[in-house]
């Protein structure tokens, strides 16, 4: 695998813009190839304020928000709508503010108890969640094709990242970093709050055309040094990440700073 295309920016402000910006390009490009766009979305600071960016862009509109699909990488398994679900999150910044087709928005489940586990139907089991959301990308890979088996070829997937190397809900040397046959996995006993999750694996990120991870502040410079120099999946899970066409790190200076 080769190394990403790191792009490094003054602060975490420049980050959110410049990732905003390439964010529509993409979206359009895609567009343009294959009328309809597909995204993973992440959780995390930056993550949202790129999406806040994203909402204040005097170009949002030049992308047709109706013909986006849009996925997340991982979730926070706690009550629908809750502040701290990655959803809840992107929605406020931005999804509540475009005109995408709802039918077209595919959240993880959450943690309220619901009727079954079809679609983004919640449940009491983190693990029915990851089951249905499983399902979800099945379907969405026969639509938008696929790149690895099941799953789609996202166009572009963001990721974010910790400060001890994960990245979606993938923790280092945890079960869901070895489960390298399933698209998607329950966590459990994540060192982070909230310690029950649902997370695509790194093999289903890596179905992605382009995985983009963005990251700032120097509480991140360790875990970005070791993958750059060498660190495998197992022990910096970011270091997993990969798209089928580009891999780009967007950054700001300090969580480039051991690179
Ligand atoms: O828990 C999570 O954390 C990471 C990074 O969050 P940050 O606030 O330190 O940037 C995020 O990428 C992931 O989606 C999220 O669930």
């Amino acid at each position: 695998m080769s190394g990403p295309e790191v792009v490094t920016l003054p602060d975490d402000e420049a980050v959110a813009a410049e990732g905003a910006s390439r964010l529509l390009a993409a979206l359009r490009e895609a567009q343009a190839a294959r009328g309809v766009a597909s995204v993973v979305l992440t959780g995390g600071g930056i993550g949202i304020a790129m999406l806040e960016a994203v909402a204040a862009s005097a170009d949002r509109d030049s992308v047709d928000w109706s013909a986006v699909e849009v996925f997340w990488g991982d979730e926070r398994f706690v009550p629908a709508g809750d502040a701290e679900r990655n959803d809840a999150q992107a929605r406020a910044a931005l999804l509540d503010r475009v005109d995408v087709d709802p039918a077209r928005v595919h959240p993880m489940a959450s943690s309220t108890p619901g009727p079954s586990a079809l679609e983004s139907e919640d449940s009491a089991d983190p693990d029915a969640g990851a089951e249905a959301y499983a399902q979800v990308l099945t379907e969405a890979a026969a639509r938008l094709g696929e790149g690895v088996p099941g799953i789609p070829a996202f166009d572009v997937l963001l990721a974010g990242c910790g400060p001890e190397g994960h990245t979606l809900s993938i923790f280092p040397d945890s079960p869901a970093v070895h489960a390298t046959a399933a698209g998607v996995v329950a966590v459990r006993d994540c060192p982070k709050p909230p310690p029950t999750r649902i997370s695509l694996t790194l093999a289903a990120a890596r179905s992605a055309r382009e995985v983009w991870l963005v990251a700032t502040g120097p509480g991140k410079a360790e875990a970005l040094g070791k993958a750059a120099h060498g660190a495998g999946e197992v022990e910096i899970p970011l270091a997993g990440l990969a798209g089928s066409e580009r891999t780009m790190w967007l950054l700001d200076r300090e969580a480039a700073g051991q690179l």
